[in-house]
C-alpha cells in the first residue's frame, strides 16, 4: 500500500470506531480480515496512524474546525508528525486510493501558525475531566497531558529470582535495551518510526521466565508497597498477576502471597506466569464465581481464613486507567462520567475489604493507574474517614524505605505519590500506604 492509501484506510477505521464505539484493536483486526492483501508492514503502519490520530484527536479537531475522521488524520499529520501543508497536500491528492484533495479551508488551516487552544484541546483530553485534572496538575496541566498523549516505550522487569538486569542487557543487546531511570530491575526499549516495539514475547529469555513485560511505573508501585521477604501479603486485585510476580521477586520467594480477584476469570493467566517465573511463594485463591457478598452471597470469601492476619494488602484498584492513556489513546474518548462513578464505588468496596484483612500494625498499599484526584487522594481520605484505626504513612518515609528518595517531590496533598509520563517518564500511577495504628 502507498502511504496515501494507508491514510485512506486509517480514515475508514476511525469512521468505523465512531459508528460502532468499540476498542481500536477490534476495529483494526476487522479491517485486516477484510483487506487480506495488506501485509504486516501495512497493518503496523495503519495501526500507528490510527493510534497517533487518537492521541491528537482534540487538538486536530480544534485545528481543522471539524470533527470528522479526515480532520483528525490531517491534524495528526500536522501536529503529531510535524508535516507541512505541502507535504500533506501531496498525500491528500485525490488520486487512486489516496484521500480526496485538500479543500481551500483545510489548506489554509494547515498553513496557518498553530493557534492557542483551550486546555482540553491543547492537552488532548476529554473536556469533562478538565476540573479534576487541573486539581491534580494546576499550572502544569497542559504540559502533563501533552506528555500523556505521546507514544510510550516498552519496559521489562528483570526477574531477579532467575537473573540480573545486567545479564539481560547482554542477552538482549540486539534490541538495544536501556536501564530504566528509577526501577532497579527495569529495562526500556523504544519503538521504531512505525510505532512497533520489539517482539519481546518471543525471545528465549522471556520463554525461560527471565523477564516480564511491565511498565516502569507498575514496577515502582510494587517497590513502593514495601513488601519484604518473610511477610504475609495479599494481592487483592491480582488480575493476571503483573504485580504479584513483582512482589514475589521483591520478597525473594520468602513469606507468602495470597493472590485473588473478585473475578475468577481475570486470574486465568496467573498460573502459567507464576510457574514460568519460578515463583514458589504464591497461593492463588480463586473465588467460585464472582465474589460479591451483596449480589452473590452464595460465593464464599476465598480469604475468610486469613482475615485480620496480614502484614500487607496490595490494592491494585480497578480504576479509569487515565494514567495508561499513552498506551490506550482510544480509552480516553470512550471514558464516560458514569464509569468514573462506578470505579469510585469499587475502590471504596475493595479498600474496606482490605482493611478487614490487615493485622494490627499492618498496612494497605493503595495503587491506581489514574491521575484523577477522585480515585486517588479523595478515595484515601474517604477510607480514612470510614476507618479511624488507619493513618497514611508520610510519602517521604515511603520513598526513603523503598530506596527511591528522589521520588519525594511527587508527594500529593493527600499523602500519596503520583507518577506520570512528564514527572517520571512512566505511565501514571498513584500509591498511598495506609497503616493500621494498633501496633
Ligand atoms: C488494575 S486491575 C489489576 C491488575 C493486576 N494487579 C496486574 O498488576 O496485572 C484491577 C483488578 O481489580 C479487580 N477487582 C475489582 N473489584 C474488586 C474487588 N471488590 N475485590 C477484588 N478485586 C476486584 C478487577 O477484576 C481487576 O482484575
Amino acid at each position: 500500500m502507498t502511504p496515501a492509501a494507508r491514510l485512506s484506510a486509517a480514515i475508514e477505521v476511525l469512521a468505523d470506531l465512531e459508528v460502532r464505539r468499540r476498542p481500536v484493536n477490534d476495529a483494526l483486526r476487522d479491517w485486516g480480515q477484510t483487506h487480506r492483501f495488506a501485509g504486516s508492514k501495512d497493518r503496523a503502519a495503519l495501526a500507528s496512524i490510527v493510534y497517533d490520530a487518537l492521541r491528537r484527536r482534540a487538538s486536530s479537531i480544534f485545528l481543522l474546525g471539524a470533527d470528522s475522521p479526515r480532520a483528525v488524520v490531517l491534524g495528526m499529520l500536522r501536529l503529531g508528525r510535524g508535516l507541512e501543508a505541502d507535504d500533506i497536500a501531496r498525500l491528500f491528492s485525490g488520486e487512486r486510493f489516496a484521500p480526496d484533495a485538500l479543500t481551500d479551508d483545510e489548506r489554509a488551516r494547515l498553513e496557518a501558525p498553530i493557534p492557542d487552544m483551550p486546555a482540553a484541546s491543547a492537552g488532548d483530553f476529554p473536556e469533562w475531566l478538565t476540573e479534576s485534572l487541573e486539581r491534580t496538575f494546576g499550572d502544569d496541566l497542559i504540559a502533563e497531558m501533552q506528555a500523556l498523549a505521546d507514544r510510550a516505550p516498552v519496559d521489562i522487569r528483570a526477574n531477579t529470582l532467575k537473573t540480573t538486569r545486567e545479564a539481560l542487557v547482554s542477552a538482549l543487546a540486539h534490541l538495544s535495551p536501556e536501564p530504566t531511570s528509577h526501577a532497579e530491575a527495569g529495562l526500556r526499549f523504544h519503538a521504531g518510526d512505525d510505532g512497533r516495539g520489539p517482539a519481546l514475547q518471543v525471545e528465549p529469555e522471556f520463554i525461560q521466565g527471565l523477564y516480564e513485560i511491565q511498565d516502569e511505573g507498575s514496577q515502582l508501585a510494587a517497590l513502593l508497597s514495601l513488601a519484604a521477604p518473610g511477610e504475609q501479603v495479599v494481592d487483592l486485585c491480582a488480575g493476571a498477576g503483573g504485580k504479584t510476580l513483582a512482589l514475589a521477586a521483591q520478597m525473594d520467594n520468602r513469606g507468602q502471597i495470597f493472590a485473588t480477584d473478585i473475578d475468577a476469570r481475570r486470574l486465568a493467566a496467573i498460573h502459567e506466569r507464576l510457574s514460568r517465573s519460578g515463583v514458589r511463594n504464591v497461593q492463588v485463591r480463586v473465588p467460585r464465581g464472582r465474589f460479591d457478598p451483596v449480589r452473590n452471597p452464595q460465593v464464599a470469601d476465598p480469604l475468610a481464613d486469613i482475615a485480620g492476619t496480614v502484614d500487607l494488602v496490595l490494592v491494585d484498584a480497578p480504576c479509569t486507567g487515565v494514567g495508561t492513556w499513552r498506551r490506550n489513546p482510544d480509552a480516553k474518548w470512550r471514558l464516560r462520567p458514569g464509569a468514573l462513578v462506578e470505579r469510585l464505588a469499587d475502590q471504596a468496596t475493595v479498600l474496606d475489604r482490605a482493611a478487614a484483612l490487615v493485622k494490627p500494625g499492618g498496612r494497605i498499599a493503595y495503587v491506581t493507574c489514574s491521575l484523577l484526584p477522585e480515585e486517588n487522594d479523595d478515595a484515601v481520605s474517604g477510607f480514612l474517614e470510614r476507618h479511624a484505626d488507619f493513618e497514611s504513612v508520610a510519602p517521604s518515609n515511603v520513598v526513603e524505605a523503598a530506596g527511591l528518595p528522589h521520588l519525594a517531590e511527587f508527594a500529593t496533598p493527600g499523602g500519596g505519590l503520583l507518577l506520570s509520563p512528564r514527572r517520571t517518564d512512566t505511565d501514571g500511577f498513584y500509591v498511598a500506604i495506609l497503616r493500621n495504628r494498633a501496633a
